[in-house]
């Protein structure tokens, strides 16, 4: 079983290092021409993966959309998630999840286990209940040949308050940075993966040369980077350029309205524009 990370670094030296993300959001449907309801949501992201196949290294299916309705817009995600595998296409869970381990479970069956049909190739965890309440999904994600993303420098303004607080000296983000190394080199050490680890860190591509003074060194970090913040919140090849440095071999450079604006016609002529601008700065 080839692990997470290397799936990806295989994905990303054949596609590029984009993963567009699938954000249905209400005024994207109504611009594509799309009911904001289940069929509106499922024809919006099997477009999205039709298009795109071979052409990105992932897609990022943002739970939120699809959850606002109910239980038509969670088949909607069974099917672009169902999809998206039968066209090879990896794909990362954005559902942000984290919660004391006994639950925590629960969350990992429903987008890790082999027999779930919300599984995913990897999912969004958000660390904020301590890095071990994640356990349940790490290992199962370890079982099954998954990955996970934590959020460490998350690319919104409001993060740094939490994300770069100290407790005996260490940033938060630091803390999770550390966990997720100790994962990989646990994951390393049982021969389960030899060019990345399958647990990455969510790094905006928004937050500018800051993650070394949060004490992370995004060079030490051997899982993929999930550099969201691109397009739509403002961030280009220059502030990839500017946050990873000599991270840049693990950045995969994450979009959705960015890409997504340009309708179903214009979607693969915008994922390549993104593509040839992030791969020269990421890929050099
Ligand atoms: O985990 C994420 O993907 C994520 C982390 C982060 O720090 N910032 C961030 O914007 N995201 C997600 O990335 C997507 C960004 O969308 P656009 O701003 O339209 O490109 C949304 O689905 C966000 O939830």
């Amino acid at each position: 079983m080839t692990g997470f990370g290397d799936r990806l670094a295989a994905a990303r030296a054949e596609n590029g290092p984009v993963c567009v993300g699938i954000d249905p959001h209400p005024e994207l449907l109504a611009a594509w021409g799309l009911s904001d309801d289940g069929d509106g949501l499922r024809t919006f992201g099997l477009a999205v993966v039709e298009r795109l196949a071979g052409k990105v290294a992932a897609v990022k299916p943002q739970s939120a959309f699809f959850e606002r309705h109910g239980s038509a817009g969670v088949a909607a995600l069974e099917d672009v998630l169902a999809a998206a595998r039968e066209a090879g296409v990896l794909t990362i869970l954005d559902v942000k999840r984290g919660d004391i381990g006994s639950t925590m479970g629960g969350y990992a069956e429903a987008y890790l286990d082999d027999a779930s049909p919300l599984r995913a190739d990897a999912v969004t965890l958000s660390p904020y209940l301590g890095f071990e309440s994640l356990r349940p999904a790490l290992d199962l994600a370890r079982r099954t040949g998954r990955g996970a993303f934590i959020l460490a420098l998350t690319s919104n303004p409001e993060a740094a308050a939490v994300q770069r607080a100290r407790h005996d000296g260490v940033s938060v983000a630091a803390r999770m940075a550390a966990g997720a190394a100790d994962e990989n080199a646990a994951a390393r050490a049982a021969g389960e993966w030899a060019r990345l680890g399958p647990v990455g860190l969510v790094v905006g591509a928004t937050i500018g040369p800051t993650a070394g003074a949060a004490g992370v060194d995004l060079a030490a970090v051997d899982g993929p980077l999930l550099a969201p913040g691109i397009g739509a919140q403002g961030a280009g090849a220059a502030e990839l350029t500017e946050v990873f440095s000599t991270a840049r071999e693990r950045v995969v450079a994450s979009s959705s309205r960015g890409v997504l604006a340009a309708g179903p016609e214009g979607l693969d002529a915008a994922a390549e524009a993104l593509r040839s601008e992030v791969s020269a700065v990421l890929t050099s």
